[in-house]
């Protein structure tokens, strides 16, 4: 084969383009969802520059709406558990801040459904672990105003599900642990914009029967500085005990730092709980739903360790329903608790109460 007629790189298909479009955002640049003849440019509230966001204002001639997510829709008084835009004009930086995300802020006076491309803008920021207060405007076919932003085809999203199910193991190797053996750590990598995420391996688990295994999310404040605000840290370790107790098992250490919100998110969150809101309620002020995790790394890990049936130590009824969804037989669930403490305790309660945690929480709190 000639030189020339060397295939050039095709770097085309659907998660790349997501991926791209996640760091454009995460890097504060704005990005041109695209449908049929349509232009929806958007950028990140969270992470954009107030000098950007001016320069986009100018741009689409002061026609920018914001994008707030049913979550803050519903928490700014706008009845009807949709997602809304609102228009921005004459609102600066600031002012748009405080209203995608400010406690007490004032519901606007004007406000719309918001249509499916402009929900979907905000899928692109939670892959971006970025609030999903959009800045979004209406670009004309003809304008070059945003010629030099990158543009994907909203189809790409639903096209890049399927990379949400591939990895890759990379590496398995040995570690000893102080308190519970040996363990192997796996590490697998792919997904969608995903970091490496760890299949941690207690013992010698027999795989012809169901492999006890604990999902863990990860959550930095907990794991690893021992926070009184979660039961995490406890939970880690008390599954890795169960894991050795019973003669073996997988923790599979999913990074999911603040139910998939993100670090940022998560401390943004903690700072609304510090006035007084639980963890539900702030993640909603902050237009985050209840719950972002998904579980096809849990699965795809699993399967490349040869386990497809399992007992799983977790208190999370949506931890078992993701793994029956990836076709795991999940043939018994058994509790993982931690300490509860007088800064946890509202946290833990509120999981029981509104997320359906399977927690006895009296008779945890009657033991300490
Ligand atoms: N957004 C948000 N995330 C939190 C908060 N507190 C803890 N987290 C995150 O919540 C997750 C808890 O993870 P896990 O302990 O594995 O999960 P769980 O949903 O409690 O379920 P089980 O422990 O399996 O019963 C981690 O991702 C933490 O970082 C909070 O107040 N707000
Ligand atoms: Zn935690």
């Amino acid at each position: 084969m000639s030189k020339s007629s060397q295939p050039a790189f095709q770097f085309a298909t659907a998660e790349i383009e997501v991926e791209r479009a996640v760091a454009e955002l995460r890097y504060g640049r704005p990005v041109v969802i695209t449908e049929g003849d349509r232009k929806l440019a958007a950028v990140a509230l969270d992470c954009v520059a107030p000098s950007l966001y001016d320069q986009f204002a100018a741009a689409t001639d002061g026609f920018h709406n914001l994008l707030l997510t049913a979550p803050r829709a519903g928490r700014l008084g706008i009845a009807g558990s949709r997602d809304v835009i609102t228009p921005l004009a004459g609102l600066g930086f600031d002012d748009a801040s405080r209203l995608a995300y400010a406690l007490g802020a004032e519901k606007p006076s004007l406000w719309q459904p918001a249509d499916a491309l402009a929900s979907q803008s905000a899928e692109l920021a939670r892959i971006a672990l970025l609030l999903p207060a959009m800045v979004l405007a209406d670009v004309s076919a003809t304008s070059d105003r945003f010629a030099g932003c990158c543009e994907i085809a909203a189809s790409r999203l639903k096209g890049a599900d399927v990379a949400r199910q591939r990895f890759d193991k990379v590496v398995r190797t040995r570690v000893p642990l102080k308190d519970y053996g040996d363990a192997d750590f796996v590490v697998f990598r792919g997904g969608l914009a995903q970091k490496d995420q760890v299949a941690i391996i207690v013992g010698k688990p027999d795989t012809s029967k169901a492999v006890p295994i604990r999902i863990h999310s990860s959550c930095i404040t907990g794991d690893l500085c021992g926070s009184l605000k979660c039961d995490c840290g406890d939970q880690l370790r008390n599954g890795l005990a169960l894991l050795k107790q019973a003669g073996g098992g997988v923790l599979l250490y999913l990074d999911q730092e603040g139910r998939g919100t993100g670090i940022g998110a998560k401390m943004r969150a903690y700072g609304y709980q510090h006035l007084g809101l639980d963890t539900i309620d702030a993640d909603a002020e902050l237009g985050l739903s209840e719950d972002h995790r998904r579980y096809e790394a849990a699965v795809a890990m699993l399967r490349h360790l040869n386990i497809s049936k399992v007992a799983v130590y977790t208190n999370n009824p949506t931890k078992i329903a993701g793994l029956k969804l990836g076709g795991i037989d999940v043939e018994a669930r058994a509790a993982v608790t931690g300490r509860v403490t007088a800064e946890n305790e509202n946290y833990l309660r509120t999981k029981t109460l509104r997320a359906g945690h399977m927690m006895d929480l009296e008779t945890l709190v009657a033991a300490e």
